[in-house]
């Protein structure tokens, strides 16, 4: 027997591994088993190539609670280690590695989320463990050996009787950490942790029906047909999948497999994922994954299930900020590297430049699937884009190479579900909404319904009116106005058609200086004028008398704003304040004027005000039922 201090200089270092990120204490259990695994396939290894002459088989590793004895198990059939290998591993590398590590980060520790996932290994065990025991037997002939440590530095290395190969860690759970002592709170680790790791892992038993045996149908005397019930067989429980999707290669996996393996990582989500990305590189980097676009809906905070990182199989986290483009976090999915370094802040993670290939490599790889599903069928696309656009919106506002890329995918469709892109529409609309001053001006609608009668006065100069919905579209228009040459979008409404896109004709109004200064004095003691600017306009006879429009500038800035950065500061604050286009060359207008009842005068003008507002969805409450009053008497 051996007896010594693992190493003086830092005999307070196991009640720091206690204290150690004390809300990541479960991740013990993922180091150990990390362990299990890299035994494993360091014996597979050399089998394979011959250096050690034993047979591989099927290996397990296997997870076992001990309630009553207060000990959880790990055991495993790789490689082992002999005493020496003890001696080495565990009393020399691996704790002055944990000594470096806790030394390195006991002060940064909360700086970051992401310190705490990786690089404590082995000693992790005492976050949870009064004592730990590990038994071991190497494939080689050494005998058996047999180390304990109670949680000082003192420990003790006795041979064992240990005859299988593999390790076993032994934990004697402390007491303040019994809650590693239930069964569901250990299966809930291995299956967020341990889900994909490449080795099987067993954690008890289960019963299935026996697959060879087929229960016998059999009638009794009145015909009537009873089944025997179906033989059961004890299996072992494994927990995990050992192979997902992702490590497979993309040409030997179906359409199937991946709606699969997204139900198997999200079994919560009912709706199938619009269509995937498999990540695949191996240079300058390794990574491997797939993404899935979800459907999105139109709130942006709304995100429950979110992409996963791995380490080689291994669960790391689901926060893949700053490893992830920001506008891709919306996407599910998975992502392995083993590349990422993880011991390390967040800040320090953005400025890394793998990070920041890796990055660049997943934003140039989902514009790529973008464009070639756009090519390869341009129905289904369109038919997609509603549950897509946000994601590919956002990431044209955020990565200056998403948005040239994107360019030949992303879709600006139109109130009568066409679909242009950027260059299609350019095309289609250039001749007809070139203004006199050259510029070209992209009309475009919120909401088919509440504009309605706008985007009919629209259609019918046979303008494209799109449709452009999303809660971020302000801000892109932005961008493009100020990328593309010569452009301005303009809501239908937000102003009266002619003057929207105006032409050269310019239209004569039939009333004169005088005629207009009267009405707009007449008009002028019945509208008030905090909340409408009333503006004289000689329009077609029969384009509508009143209407309201809400000037392009001032709303998007607002939008802007409601929707987080761009905007002009203060703005959101402004009052709303409409126009009242008032279309002089209007019949009903040149009755008005004329009417010499001055009642009858305010009525009309009320009346037609009352009109403009319902269209643009602004008649409510007590105005509502005021006018609904008044058109009840006018037609009594
Ligand atoms: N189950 C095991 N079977 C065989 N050897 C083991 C086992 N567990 C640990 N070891 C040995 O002990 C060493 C130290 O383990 P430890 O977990 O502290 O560090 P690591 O696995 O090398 O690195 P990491 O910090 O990434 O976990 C391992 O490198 C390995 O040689």
């Amino acid at each position: 027997m051996t007896k010594g201090n693992i190493n003086v200089s830092v005999e307070n270092i196991f009640p720091l591994i206690k204290k150690f990120l004390y809300s990541d204490h479960e991740i013990f259990l993922r180091e150990l088993i990390s362990n299990a695994t890299d035994a494993t396939l360091k014996l597979k290894h050399l089998t394979s190539v011959g250096d050690a002459k034993v047979e591989y088989g099927t290996p397990l590793i296997e997870v076992k609670v001990d309630k009553k004895g207060k000990k959880l198990h790990i055991i495993d059939q790789g490689l082992g280690m002999t005493a020496e290998e003890v001696e080495k591993y565990i009393n020399q590398i691996a704790f002055s590695g944990a000594e470096e590590f806790l030394d390195k980060y006991k002060d940064s520790a909360k700086d970051s989320g992401i310190i705490g996932h990786f690089g404590l290994g082995f000693y992790s065990a005492f976050m949870v463990a009064k004592k730990v025991e590990i038994i071991t037997k190497s494939y080689t002939d050494a005998p058996a050996a047999h180390w304990t440590c109670d949680g000082s530095p003192e420990f003790s290395l006795t041979k064992s009787k240990k005859t299988e190969r593999g390790t076993e860690i032994i934990l004697h759970i402390a007491d303040d950490s019994t809650e590693f002592l239930e069964e569901a709170r250990i299966r809930a680790l291995l299956l967020k942790y341990n889900k994909f790791m490449p080795i099987p892992i067993k954690f008890g038993t289960k019963e299935i029906n026996d697959p060879d045996f087929t229960p016998k149908t059999t009638k009794d005397k009145d015909g009537k047909e009873t089944t025997e019930p179906h033989k059961k067989i004890t299996v072992d429980n494994i927990i995990n999948n050992p192979n997902p999707a992702w490590t497979k290669q993309p040409a030997d996996l179906k359409d199937e497999d991946y709606k699969d393996f997204y139900r198997e990582l999200y079994p919560m989500q009912f709706e199938e994922p619009l269509f995937n990305i498999h990540l695949n590189v191996d240079y300058p980097f390794h990574l491997t994954g797939i993404l899935y676009f979800p459907k999105m809906t139109n709130d942006l905070n709304i995100q429950k299930d979110k992409i996963q990182l791995y380490q080689n199989q291994v669960y790391v986290t689901d926060n893949v900020e700053g490893i992830v483009p920001e506008f891709l976090t919306m996407l599910r999915g998975v992502i392995d590297s083993p590349d990422i370094p993880l011991n390390v802040s967040r800040s320090y993670l953005q400025a890394d430049g793998a990070v920041k290939k890796i990055s660049s490599y997943i934003t140039r790889k989902v514009a790529d699937k973008l464009k070639s599903l756009f090519n390869n069928n341009r129905e289904d696309f369109e038919a997609k884009w509603n549950d897509i656009k946000i994601v590919i919106e956002y990431g044209m506002l955020s990565e200056e190479k998403f948005f040239e890329k994107a360019d030949a995918f992303a879709l600006y469709p139109t109130v009568d579900n066409k679909y242009y892109t950027y260059e299609e529409l350019f095309n289609k609309i250039k001749a007809n909404q070139t203004d006199k001053d050259g510029k070209l001006i992209i009309l475009y609608a919120s909401n088919k319904d509440a504009q309605h009668s706008y985007i009919d006065a629209a259609k019918a100069k046979g303008y494209e009116v799109l449709l452009l919905d999303s809660p971020i579209i302000s801000h892109l228009m932005q961008k493009l106005e100020s990328t593309k040459e010569n452009i301005t979008f303009s809501r239908v409404d937000a102003d009266n058609i002619d003057k929207l896109i105006s032409k050269d004709d310019t239209k004569i109004s039939k009333l004169t200086d005088e005629q207009k200064t009267e009405l707009e004095t007449v008009l002028k003691e019945v509208i008030p004028s905090e909340k409408f600017m009333v503006q004289l306009e000689p329009m077609d006879s029969d384009a509508t008398p009143f209407m309201i429009t809400q000037p392009e500038f001032m709303r998007r800035m607002k939008e802007m704003q409601a929707t987080g950065g761009g905007g002009m500061f203060g703005m959101g604050n402004f009052p709303e304040m409409y126009n009242l286009v008032v279309n002089t060359n209007s019949p009903l207008v040149s009755e008005i004027l004329e009417t010499k009842t001055k009642k009858k005068q305010e009525r009309l003008i009320n009346q037609s005000l009352d009109l403009a507002r319902l269209s643009q969805g602004l008649l409510k409450g007590e105005e509502l039922t005021n006018f609904i009053k008044r058109s009840y008497e006018m037609i009594k």
